[in-house]
Formats: structure tokens, sequence, C-alpha cells
């Protein structure tokens, strides 16, 4: 038994809830997010991942026909993932797009069904990750690496009240076991292992 799995004690009679993990691009969702997964024994789901499969395309070329376009796209995937049968009473870890808070009925519907967490992250430290290598996929960065640090920086202050609507704020810095450690201290009793 490994010790991920050794650590899952969620029960059967614990109650059910999604959580959602937003923060800026970078902020470590899709990463801290199937840590904590697989502490919990629970699926992950990452928002991204499913609109490319809905819409069959990758987010750049999603992002080619308009910002507004994959907008569009990311609301309707979070409402179908919301309007899944059964899906407010599963235990689920979901990984929301760094943009997907920009909408309140986005920020409206992730609140209603479950529980969100917004991964906290210092501007230098998300740009430090995106570096050079990782801006190709995340069209809003645009391809100038130089200029990497002063859009983050600027995106985290355009959309910081809006994450921070969320139910809990965590500090997304350090190691992604540690960052998984931190969530699962700060959930709310009724999602926590016991
Ligand atoms: N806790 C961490 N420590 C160091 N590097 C990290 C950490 N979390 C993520 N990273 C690195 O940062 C980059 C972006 O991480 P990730 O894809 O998880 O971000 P994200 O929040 O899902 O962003 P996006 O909104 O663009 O999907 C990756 O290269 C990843 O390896
Ligand atoms: O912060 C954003 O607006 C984005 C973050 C990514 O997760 C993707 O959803 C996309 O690249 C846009
Ligand atoms: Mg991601």
């Amino acid at each position: 038994m490994s010790s991920l799995t050794a650590m899952n004690p969620r029960r059967a009679d614990d109650p059910q809830r999604p959580l959602f993990l937003t923060g800026m691009m970078g902020a470590g969702k899709s990463t801290v997010g199937p840590v904590l997964a697989a502490m919990w024994g629970a699926p992950f789901i990452d928002l991204d991942r499913r609109i490319e499969r809905i819409f069959g395309a990758a987010i750049p070329a999603l992002f080619a026909r308009g910002e507004a376009h994959f907008r569009r796209c990311e609301k309707a995937a979070l409402q179908l993932l919301v309007g899944e049968p059964g899906f407010r009473s599963r235990t689920v870890v979901v990984a929301a797009g760094g943009g997907l808070v920009v909408d309140p009925a986005n920020r409206a519907a992730m609140r209603e069904a479950g529980v969100v967490f917004f991964l906290d992250v210092p501007a230098a430290e998300l740009a430090r990750r995106l570096g050079t290598t990782s801006i190709g996929g995340r069209p809003l960065l645009g391809s100038d690496a130089g200029a990497v640090a002063a859009r983050v920086a600027e995106l985290l202050d355009k959309r910081r009240s809006a994450y921070e609507e969320a139910d809990g704020v965590v500090d997304g810095s350090g190691p992604p076991q540690d960052v998984a450690h931190r969530l699962l201290t700060a959930l709310p009793t009724s999602l926590r292992i016991p």
C-alpha cells in the first residue's frame, strides 16, 4: 500500500462535495489537484482538458477564434459539469481554468455546486514557474517570454478580488505535496480527512 493510499481515510458516511481549485495560471491547480485527489481516493477533473475534449480543439485554437469564444466554451463546460446528475454529492477535485472566476455566473455556479479554494501564489513565483517553456499553451501570456512577469502581475491584480470570493484561500507556494497537505488542513470539516 502506498503512503498516499494509506492516507485515504474517507468514510462512506462522510459528506460528499466537489472541491474547485481556482487561481492564476501557474498556481498549480492542475499539479496539486491530482495529488490531493490521490490523498482522498477521489477522482480529479481538469476543466481545461474537459473543454478541449468537448469542443475538439486545444485551448490556443479556441482562443484563436477570440477570447470571448473561449469563455463561452469554458462556461458551457462548467455548466455541463455541474449539471451532471449527482455531481453535487460527489467528492471530486476540479482544477478550474485560471480565468473561470472572471464571470460572476461561473463563480456562483462553482460555489453552489461545491466548495471553492483559491491557490494564492505571488506573481513573481507564478512568472518563474511559467518561465519560458510553459507559456505556449497559455494564449493570454502572449509569446514574448520577457513580458510574462508583467502580464501575470497585471492579470492577478485584476482578478484578485474575484479569486478572493472563494470559500477559502491557501498559500500555493512550495512543493505540490505540501500545498495539498495545506489544503487538507484548511478544508471545511465536512470535506476534511478525519
Ligand atoms: N507547487 C509547485 N511548485 C513548483 N512548480 C509548480 C508547482 N505547481 C505547479 N508548478 C509548475 O508550474 C507550471 C504550471 O502549473 P499548473 O499547470 O499546475 O498550473 P495551473 O494552475 O493548472 O495553471 P493553468 O491555469 O494555466 O491551467 C508547471 O510547469 C508546473 O510543473
Ligand atoms: O487564466 C486564464 O485566463 C487561463 C488559464 C488557463 O487555465 C486556461 O483556461 C486558459 O489558458 C486561460
Ligand atoms: Mg491547469
